[in-house]
């Protein structure tokens, strides 16, 4: 396992959360506005602490942060910010290796705009540094918070492709924080839905029914399928 939670509670968010993920597992993490989505990906980077419980991580883990904006002021350019993260900081001595940084960066999509000051970047385009940056340490578990953000359908499409595809080849699991089921549906092994009353853990047809819906919400909630997408009314 990569990824461990027992007995875990962040007060008033959520409690007895027991969840392990596997290598080369995508896992993803819904919910409404407010439910603790973010909270949970921060206990595991360890900016946040559980009220209860533990959470145990044993990976080399990489991180897409929500939607931030770079200052405009930053010197610094895309291919600097990938360098940094390739080299893990700041540590003298440390360089990336050879050809690294473009590696990444095609990988990504951003091959044009390396040379670009981060700041002045768009903000799908600031997305595709901080893809770059995450994947940078070849993570063995990767955090996504909302990562398609600011993303154009093609690029989404793209992004959801590449982190499919690390998953399947390196065997990276994947805890993918989203609003929507359906740019992820495809590719989505388990979903952890966090609602004001408890959360559920399984597959895609376990969670996402109205039944289940409706107790975790505790109000009529219906999912309905249309054209193989599901929306939750
Ligand atoms: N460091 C913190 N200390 C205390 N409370 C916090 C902290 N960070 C966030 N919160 C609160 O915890 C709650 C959950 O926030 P979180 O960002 O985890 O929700 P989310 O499910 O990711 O929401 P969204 O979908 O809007 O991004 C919010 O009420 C938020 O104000």
């Amino acid at each position: 396992m990569v990824l461990t939670f027992t007995d875990a509670a962040v007060d008033p968010l959520f409690s007895d959360l027991n969840l392990t993920v596997e290598p080369g597992e995508f896992l993803a993490v819904l919910g409404p506005n407010g439910a603790g989505k973010s909270t949970l990906l921060h206990t595991v980077t360890g900016t946040r602490r559980l009220t209860r419980g533990t959470v145990s991580v044993n990976a080399r883990t990489g991180f897409i942060p929500q939607q931030r904006m770079f200052s405009p002021d930053l010197p610094l350019r895309a291919r600097d910010l990938v360098n940094l993260s390739a080299a893990h900081g700041v540590l003298r001595r440390r360089r990336a290796r050879r050809g690294a940084v473009e590696e990444l960066l095609r990988e990504v999509g951003a091959t044009g705009i390396a040379d670009r000051r981060v700041g002045n970047l768009s903000g799908g385009q600031q997305q595709l540094v901080r893809q770059a940056q995450a994947l940078a340490n070849d993570p063995e578990l990767l955090l996504c918070d909302e990562p398609l953000l600011s993303l154009d359908m093609g690029v989404q499409h793209r992004t959801v492709d590449l982190i499919d595809r690390r998953r399947r080849e390196a065997g990276t699991a994947v805890v993918f924080v989203t609003h929507s089921i359906n740019p992820v549906l495809r590719v989505v092994d388990r979903v952890l839905y966090l609602a004001p009353y408890g959360h559920v853990l399984g597959n895609v047809s376990e969670v996402m029914r109205s039944e289940t819906l409706s107790e975790l919400y505790g109000t009529r909630v219906e999912v309905a399928e249309v054209n193989d997408r599901l929306i939750v009314i």
